[in-house]
């Protein structure tokens, strides 16, 4: 196992290996039999697929709750946050109760909404299931979407653990793996360039044995963690987390959440501020993406005057011009303002080099 800590303004420990989770529920034992009620906030699939499991390594109290949400970006809506709320204030939860999130990134931003603002804040530890939540289990960042935008509301409130057992990672879909893998390539480009092309020689995710992606997957999570240490609340580096995101998140918007996994719309996130950098791997990405099938197809179907709207209220946007992340060279990422006419540009060479390459 390793265990990394993170040194925000409240520290706490990332702990990540291959069957953990029993050692671990016992390590944070003491924290969690103190509390008068814990809450275990849960997707449906992956209550279906893993509950009894972490069940069997819970203590077996009357003072555990379980709470079943809707898988995927329908767990970040308003009436799901709303929901959880209710559920706590009906079964007697109070300022001394926990809160353990269970599932992927969706699950993990919504139950640390919740956590964060029910009676103005409640500890909550992240158990991930997904690749992609090596991601989003730290750092804490937490969200709901809004129609107009998304994570729109929500918190910096950072985990009291994260406890990231990568044996959930086995009944991932191939779909959510290579969603995962989208962020794991994003904090390649931000950081080292030997590391980049190790997942850039990957062409088939199916491929990748457990211990080969428990490395890439600590090695994400290290360089996130250093981010977030220097930077907690992202008046700075931390932007460079959003790499490829302010299109992403325009795609998600307006595609209607959950249609396209957010680390798919990364991928082609990536694509397009790779284009603004005159990276010289651009085109060596898009091979990358086509062999490993992201689909970038989905570019086109959405006009550039829909995305504009939406990047138009990305986080990063000031004064309505659009900021992008982007890179002088691998590990060397800088914000840009980039001109509407500059975007719809890259934007039009994108969905044409992607339809010449037939992705
Ligand atoms: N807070 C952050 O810093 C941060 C960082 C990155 C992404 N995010 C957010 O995270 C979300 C995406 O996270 P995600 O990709 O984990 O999505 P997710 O939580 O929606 O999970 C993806 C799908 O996989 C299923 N699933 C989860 N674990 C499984 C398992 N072990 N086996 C089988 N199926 C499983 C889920 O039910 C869901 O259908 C987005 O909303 C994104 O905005 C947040
Ligand atoms: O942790 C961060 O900071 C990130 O930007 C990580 C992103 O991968 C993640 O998708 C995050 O939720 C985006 O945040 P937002 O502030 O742009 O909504
Ligand atoms: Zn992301």
């Amino acid at each position: 196992m390793k265990n990394l800590t993170v040194e925000a303004a409240r520290p706490y420990q990332v702990h990540i290996g291959s069957g953990v989770l029993a050692a671990l529920l016992d390590e944070y034992s003491e924290m969690i039999s103190k509390a008068d009620r814990i809450a275990v906030i849960a997707d449906e699939t992956v209550a279906t697929l893993h509950l009894d499991h972490l069940k069997a390594h819970l203590m077996n109290s009357d003072k555990v709750k379980f709470k079943v949400i809707p898988s995927g970006e329908q767990a970040k809506s308003i009436e799901t946050y709303m929901d959880c709320q209710s559920f706590l204030l009906e079964q007697g939860f109070s300022r001394k109760s926990v809160i353990l999130a269970f599932g992927g990134g969706a699950t993990g931003d919504l139950a640390g909404f919740v956590a964060s603002t029910f009676m103005r804040g409640i500890p909550f530890i992240q158990i991930p299931t997904t690749i992609l939540a090596h991601d989003s289990a730290v750092g804490g960042k937490t969200a709901i979407n809004h129609e107009l935008g998304k994570n729109m509301i929500g918190t910096f409130y950072q985990p009291a653990a994260v406890i990231y057992d990568t044996h959930f990672l086995a009944t991932l879909p191939e779909k959510e793996v290579r969603s995962g893998m989208a962020e794991v390539i994003k904090h390649a480009f931000i950081s080292n360039e030997a590391w980049l092309d190790e997942l850039l020689a990957i062409n088939d995710f199916n491929k990748l044995g457990e211990e080969e992606l428990a490395l890439h997957l600590e090695r994400g999570i290290a360089v996130k963690a250093a981010i977030v240490e220097e930077d907690e609340y992202e008046t700075g580096v931390r932007k460079y987390l959003n790499f490829g995101h302010t299109l992403a998140h325009a795609i998600e918007a307006a595609s209607g959440y959950g249609k396209i996994t957010h680390g798919e719309a990364v991928a082609i996130g990536l694509a397009y501020a790779l284009y603004l950098s005159e990276h010289k791997k651009f085109h060596q990405f898009l091979e990358w993406g086509k062999a490993t099938g992201y689909p970038f197809d989905l570019l086109e179907k959405i006009p550039f005057e829909k995305l504009q709207s939406y990047m138009k209220k990305d986080k990063k946007t000031a004064d309505g011009l659009l900021n992008f992340v982007l890179l002088h060279e691998t590990g060397k990422p800088y914000m840009e303002t980039v001109g509407t006419g500059q975007a719809e540009d890259a934007y039009t060479t994108l969905c044409a080099t992607i339809g010449e390459m037939h992705i």
